[in-house]
Order: structure tokens, then sequence, then C-alpha cells
């Protein structure tokens, strides 16, 4: 009979030998996910037996994450914001540095009782929308994405966080069919110039959906798209917070500046000082 923390042991002992990076503590998460555990669990209660079959079931997802498979898909969650997700196949794994986008947002909006009207542009699981949401409890929001199936994902994971109330996501090409104005738009748009995909990790380029990642040859494309749409989509006062990927604040600088935007300072650094979060407004 195997208990949790024998379980534990086992899983991140295979994890070490596969040369993941934190191995214990994926077998941890893993054990939490899949058995549908709290931290306690694994800690004041680690010698309770597991279920054969549940540790069956876990030593096959084990395998598949040994062999590069995420965790997060493995175990169909991510947490963004403090918040909760469900993934879908269709939908991006939120990622922490989008939380710089977040963090901008509630800078540029120190009011949190603003009547915000909020839209995010590929909402994916809809992870800035409901960050957002979250902490404007007075604001409303539109997500809106190509994939029907991330759209899907993205109602589900704001209705389950009690946001369904003051959100709506709509499948929709970025802003096309959008003829009204907000305070906040922002956008998490795919920005990988597409010959580098390939080279990407496994965990990205087996797993995460290619609408999330192409960004066209130059990794630029959705961004011509929507420095073309946010002067007709902000109101005055209103701004754009949109993620960057490594190196592209000038360039996403100049595409705005050449749609009469006006930059709105450097763009945010995340974590690993990476410009992340580059805010524009209309001139
Ligand atoms: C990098 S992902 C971001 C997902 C989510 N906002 C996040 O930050 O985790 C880009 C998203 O844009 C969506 N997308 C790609 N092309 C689009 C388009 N033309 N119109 C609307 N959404 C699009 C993708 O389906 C994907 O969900």
């Amino acid at each position: 009979m195997t208990t949790r923390a024998g379980l534990l042991r086992e899983i991140a002992a295979a994890f070490a030998a596969a040369g993941l990076e934190t191995p214990e503590r994926e077998a941890r998460a893993l054990l939490k996910g899949g058995l549908g555990l709290a931290d306690i669990d694994l800690v004041a209660r680690a010698d309770l037996p597991v279920a054969e079959e549940d540790a069956a079931r876990l030593r096959a997802l084990a395998a598949r994450r040994a062999d590069g498979e995420p965790l997060a898909r493995l175990v169909g969650r991510r947490e963004f914001w403090s918040l909760d997700f469900s993934l879908a196949p269709e939908t991006l794994v939120p990622r922490p540095e989008t939380e710089t986008l977040v963090e901008a947002a509630l800078a540029l909006f120190p009011d949190r009782a603003a009547k915000l009207r909020i839209l995010d542009l590929g909402t994916g699981t809809g992870a800035i929308l409901a960050a957002l949401l979250s902490e404007y409890p007075n604001a409303v929001g539109l997500g809106i994405d190509l994939s029907e199936g991330a759209a899907r994902q993205a109602r589900d994971n704001l209705a389950r966080l009690g946001l369904a109330g003051r959100s709506a996501v709509i499948v929709g090409r970025w802003a096309e069919a959008i003829h009204s104005r907000f305070d906040l738009v922002a956008s998490n748009p795919p920005y990988i110039p597409a010959r580098d995909i390939a080279a990407l990790d496994k965990e990205v380029r087996e797993h995460d959906p290619r609408l999330a990642l192409d960004g066209g040859a130059d990794g630029l494309d959705a961004y011509r798209v929507l420095a073309a749409a946010l002067p007709g989509l902000l109101v005055p006062g209103g701004r754009a917070v949109l993620e960057l990927g490594i190196g592209q604040e000038e360039d996403v600088a100049a595409l705005l500046a050449a749609a009469g935007l006006s930059a709105d300072g450097p763009a945010r650094r995340d974590l690993s000082g990476i410009a992340r979060a580059i805010v524009t407004r209309p001139a």
C-alpha cells in the first residue's frame, strides 16, 4: 500500500531523474491537483494511504510530466493573480509575467471603486479580465477571443470566480465587431515570430495553442491591428496596456505612435527586468 508521503517521494525522485528543475515542488503540486488535496493534507495527513487506482493514475501523469508535458496541462488548471483558472486545449497557460499588465493597470487607475469599462483582447482563459474585475468591484468587462474553445473556457472561469454578472466573452477577430469605447483596453497578443516557434521549449511549442503564440513573420502582426484599432476603442483619458515579447518595446512603440497614440512612460518591467507591458493613450 502506498501512502501520500511515499508517493510524493517516489514522484519527486522520478522528476529529479528526468532533470526537472524543482522536482519536489512539482511532485507536491501534482499530488495536490491530482487528488484534490490542500498543502496541509500532504503534511498533517501524509501517512494516509492512496487508493491503488489513484496511485496508478498519478504515476501515469508523472510519466507524462517527466516526458515534457506541462504540469498545468496535466492538472488542467493554473493560478494567476491568486485566482484559479481552468485550462482548455485552446487556451494559453497564463504566465506570471502577464501579471505585470495587471499591476500596470492598477497603477494607472488607483481608484478601486472606479466604474471602469474594460476590454481584454485575446482573453484566453480570461485571466487578465478576471484579475482586473476582481480588483475593481464596480467595473464591467468584455473579453474577446478568436478561438471558440478559449471563449467558452473564459466564460466558465469568470462564472466560477463569481464575475459572470459583470463580464461577457464573445468570439471575434480582435475588436472588429466592437463599436463602443473603454476606459481600459488590455491585451496579451500572440507575439512570437513564426520562425522562432519551432525552437521554443517543448512545453510551449507542443502544448500551447499556435493561435496564442504566432505573431506572424516578425512577431508584430497583432500589434499592427491593435494599434490601428485602439484610437477608436479608448475614451478620452483611457489607457491601453499591451504585453510585449522580449525586445519588442521599440517596434511596438513605433507602431502605436504611427497610429497617433501617445506613449505613457517607458514599458513596465517584469520581475526579470524585461520590458513587458507598454502603456498607451489617445493623443
Ligand atoms: C498570448 S495568448 C493570451 C491569453 C490570455 N490573455 C493570457 O494572457 O493568458 C493570445 C490570445 O489571443 C487569441 N487570439 C489570437 N488571434 C486573435 C484574433 N485575431 N482575434 C482575437 N483573439 C485572438 C488567442 O486565441 C489567445 O487566446
